[in-house]
């Protein structure tokens, strides 16, 4: 086994709190038909320039990959998929950092610090990545901070963050903020979107430029959903997970199964989370629910109860995960590896702990969200 320093450190607060860091960077692209003649935007949608840089262990990229399904944008905005672990990106003696890293997909299977092995596949987009020539995401972020000129005191606030939405034409980063991204897809490339029709179409499911995640007569509901599920649920588990201490655990548990409730409350009543209409608070809310019992119960002690005994909550996601766009985005053994480990600072030796089979759960019967309308 190697010894080193190399370990991941989440970013806590004073009361032992995990805090997630923002991104930094949050530009847009704009479609030529949302822009008037005065503006001259930097990043104009085109087919062909823009490529997301993702891994599927992360909610927060395969929330941008469902979208992109969705959106019928697969041929438009090409993907770089990194392996599932994180490794050390520099010699772990001078830098502990750890991080996303491109793989081959024959490679040998990647060994941890800790001894914990974890293949390569055929997901994997390869090394050095075709379309930066990095071979970790921390590289594709250095190379931006250089050529924007970052000093230290910058660079020192920047996460390595996947997901990256980055112009293939100019060499730059785009934005690193998933619910921009997820904007972007849904509102400006619609000229783009491709027009095929398979099983979700033929389900009854808007897809392609037919399908508006973020409705304007909506918006104020959607982001006010929005705030509450990021708050508690999508990073309420990684505040469980991370929290330093009893109190900051505690807090975090208790907010996360009062709203776990509310949400079950709501989706009892109507199909999805925002009037019977589906949106982008439903795909934000599914990436958090789907590495919930596999993951999240053992890993981030988030261990109340597991979704399968929320009725409500299980047959929502029944029915997001029978949606082949969105079905494409989920690859639990990503999931299971990267979180089981890449954290040695909960899970020193790696272990993945034994499946539920939440995905067996989900395909084992038809959902009943037909019941609403
Ligand atoms: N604000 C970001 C958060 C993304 C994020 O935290 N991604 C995690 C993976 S789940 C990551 O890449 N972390 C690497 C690190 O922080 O070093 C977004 O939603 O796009």
């Amino acid at each position: 086994m190697m010894a080193t320093a190399a370990l991941y450190k989440p970013t806590v607060g004073k009361s032992g709190e995990f805090i997630r860091r923002s991104a930094k960077f949050r530009n847009w692209v704009k479609s030529w038909s949302n822009t008037s003649s005065e503006e001259k935007p930097t990043y104009v949608a085109e087919k062909g320039r823009y490529h997301l840089f993702v891994a599927y262990a992360c909610p927060w990229a395969c929330r941008c990959l469902a979208v992109r399904n969705m959106k019928r944008l697969e041929n438009v905005i090409s993907v770089s998929v990194v392996h599932s672990c994180f490794l050390p990106t520099r010699d772990p003696a001078v830098d502990p950092h750890v991080g996303w890293h491109f793989r081959n997909p024959t490679d040998e299977p990647v060994e941890l610090p800790n001894g914990a092995k974890v293949n390569c596949d055929d997901y994997l987009t390869g090394c050095p990545d075709p379309v930066t020539g990095c071979v970790c995401v921390r590289d594709i972020y250095e190379q931006e901070m250089d050529k924007l000129n970052f000093s230290e005191e910058e660079r020192r606030g920047v996460a390595f963050s996947v997901p990256i939405l980055y112009c293939k034409k100019t060499n730059h980063i785009v934005c690193n903020e998933s619910e921009d991204i997820i904007r972007i897809l849904t509102k400006e490339f619609d000229e783009f979107c491709e027009d095929v029709k398979d099983e979700d179409d033929e389900r009854g499911y808007a897809m392609g430029k037919n399908l508006n995640l973020f409705p304007e007569v909506l918006q104020e509901e959607i982001l006010n959903v929005n705030k509450w599920i990021y708050e508690n649920i999508n990073n309420g588990v990684y505040r469980c997970g991370f929290a330093q201490s009893q109190e900051a655990y505690d807090f975090a548990a208790k907010n996360l199964f009062t709203h776990l409730d509310r949400v079950e409350e709501i989706l009892s009543k109507q199909r999805y989370m925002v009037q019977n209409k589906f949106t982008e608070a439903d795909i934000r809310l599914f990436v958090t629910l789907i590495r919930f019992d596999e993951v999240y119960v053992v890993h981030f002690k988030t261990s109340k109860k597991c979704i399968r005994e929320y009725p409500n909550m299980l047959n929502f996601c029944r029915e997001l995960y029978s949606i082949q766009a969105i079905k494409k985005s989920v690859v639990m053994q990503h999931i299971r590896d990267h979180y089981y480990t890449s954290h040695a600072n909960i899970n020193k030796f790696g272990i993945r702990a034994i499946s539920p089979g939440f995905l067996d759960i989900l395909e084992s019967q038809p959902h009943d969200r037909n019941r609403f309308q």
